[in-house]
């Protein structure tokens, strides 16, 4: 349903991805690895039109979305989950969802009620204001305003960032239920164990390019990969 081949971006002074190719099937999650500064946000944000692409084409469902802008792209179905969340503090979490709602395709399964039910806790929190939740709960938010768009492609940069185990242990149930309930996700992840916890397939970035690509039962299984391409052990 994703396909980029050749992509080229960057900024004023240096190309960072220099030729990704990749395929994602509907339905599928692509867990993204690669140690700091390889360009994995540079790869999410290219997809979302945030980053100018220089060569290379992204087609979603056989329609180019290369060098379109991020409303474009979202409207074409991507959605994007930040790194940091970027939320806005001073509404709360009701108003974040339906502006999110507004701004959605206008159809598809998602809708408050849905999303509440996969996140219950958001529910819980609905007049509260952003800036009044834990980062989890942030994070839940972010996906909401996500999966609120009726999206065909959720790009999620680093979900763990800054996140207690205990809370990103909750983070990546969150990631299987959306996975179970048939969202096709592209997750950048520098926490080992929620990229196994939730990919299907784990791609590896080195230098702006995709080095690496295989199974998570594949790529759990010789830790001399992980240890060669990430650095761990
Ligand atoms: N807005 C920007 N302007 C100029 N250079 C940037 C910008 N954003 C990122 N870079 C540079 O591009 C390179 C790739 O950064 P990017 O954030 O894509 O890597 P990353 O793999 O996501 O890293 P991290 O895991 O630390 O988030 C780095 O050298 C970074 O310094």
């Amino acid at each position: 349903m994703l396909e980029v081949r050749g992509l080229e971006s960057g900024y004023k002074h240096s190309t960072v991805l220099q030729g990704v190719d990749l395929d994602l099937s509907d339905g599928r999650v692509l867990g993204v690895l690669g140690r700091n500064g390889v360009g994995k946000t540079t790869l999410v944000n290219t997809l979302m039109g945030l980053v100018r692409a220089s060569a290379g084409t992204v087609r979603l469902g056989g329609v180019d979305l290369t060098g379109r802008r991020p409303d474009v792209v979202a409207r074409a179905g991507v959605a994007l989950v930040p790194q940091g969340r970027r939320v806005w503090a001073p509404l709360t979490v009701t108003e974040h969802l339906d502006l999110a709602a507004r701004r959605g395709r206008g159809r598809g399964p998602w809708d408050t009620r849905r999303v509440v039910e996969l996140l219950p806790r958001l529910g819980e929190r609905l007049r509260h204001s952003a800036g009044q939740l834990s980062g989890g709960e942030q994070q839940m938010l972010a996906i909401a305003r996500a999966l609120l768009t009726n999206p065909r492609l959720v790009l999620m940069d680093e979900p763990s960032d800054g996140l207690a185990p205990a809370v990103v242990d909750v983070i990546g149930q969150v990631v299987v239920g959306m996975k179970a309930e048939g969202v096709t996700l592209l997750v950048v992840e520098q926490d080992l164990h929620l990229a196994f916890a939730v990919a299907d397939e784990i791609a590896v970035v080195q230098k702006g390019r995709i080095v690496h690509r295989c199974s998570t039962p594949e790529f759990r299984s010789d830790s001399s990969v992980a240890h060669r391409l990430l650095g761990v052990a």
